[in-house]
């Protein structure tokens, strides 16, 4: 049975239709991403897969007893309010100590467990958020731009961490991402929403769709280029 079965799904927010006839199935053990302009829909479909939001039609079904881990795009704490790592991954219940350890190791913290939360880069919360959302060994892990604001190098990262929570724990990745040039390389599948789904399939399939790149203002080679990961300029030939 697949992890994840989503049908005929309508979504209205304030009056106005956010999602509308969208149909997404997922799997175990793959990645896909998300992408979509800005009031595409995407975080409030990842919110409606969770369950905080309720489709005016249709139907998510989920595979019996699946276990879903959110890192939501933001999470605003007071700057001067003391609170270590250890706190956070504490609340909003009590966790065995283990639990934590293996959480913050997972993520690639575990240097930072007893610092102070206002003390981390960009980059380590986000990681600290990672290791909350992994606390219950999730079968799905739902990110919602999880790398927003961390620079390329902090980005590439923390896609790497991701792949190996997904090669140990054998989970289902849905993720939203602007960064075009990452989830071509990091994703099993892309899903181009914009309101509904316009295009989806593999990262090669998409690049190539005209839906994808009107969608992104790309013309053939940028499409192309960011598919095949900038490694493809072809040579310049020196005359002698
Ligand atoms: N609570 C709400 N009430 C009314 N409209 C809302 C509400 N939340 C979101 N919307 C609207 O729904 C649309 C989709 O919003 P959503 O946040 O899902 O888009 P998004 O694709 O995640 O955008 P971004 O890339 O900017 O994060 C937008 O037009 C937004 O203004």
């Amino acid at each position: 049975m697949r992890l994840l079965s989503i049908a005929e799904l309508d979504l209205a927010l304030g009056g106005h239709l956010v999602l509308e006839d969208i149909h997404l199935d997922l799997e175990r053990g793959e990645i896909v991403t998300i992408v979509g302009p800005n009031g595409s829909g995407k975080t409030t479909l990842l919110k409606s897969i969770i369950g905080a939001l309720v489709p005016q039609r249709g139907c998510i079904d989920k595979s019996p007893g699946m276990v879903i881990g959110y890192v939501p795009q933001r999470l605003h704490l007071d700057a001067t309010l003391p609170m270590t790592v250890s706190r956070l991954m504490r609340l909003p219940r009590r966790r065995p100590r283990h639990e934590i350890d293996t959480a913050l190791e997972r993520a690639g913290v575990t240097q930072q467990a007893s610092s102070q939360i206002s003390d981390l880069s960009g980059g380590q919360f986000q990681r600290v958020l990672l290791a909350r959302a992994l606390l219950s060994s999730p079968d799905l892990l739902i990110l919602d731009e999880a790398t927003q604001g961390l620079d390329q190098q902090g980005m590439a990262d923390f896609y790497r961490q991701i792949e190996r929570v997904r090669q140990e724990l054998g989970c289902a990745v849905l993720m939203v991402s602007h960064e075009l040039h990452v989830v071509m390389r990091a994703s099993d599948r892309v899903v181009c929403l914009n309101r509904s789904i316009c295009c989806a399939g593999t990262p090669e399939r998409v690049a190539a769709s005209p839906e994808y790149r009107a969608m992104f203002g790309l013309d053939d080679e940028d499409a192309l280029a960011l598919y095949r990961h900038r490694h493809a300029r072809p040579y310049l030939e020196i005359a002698p």
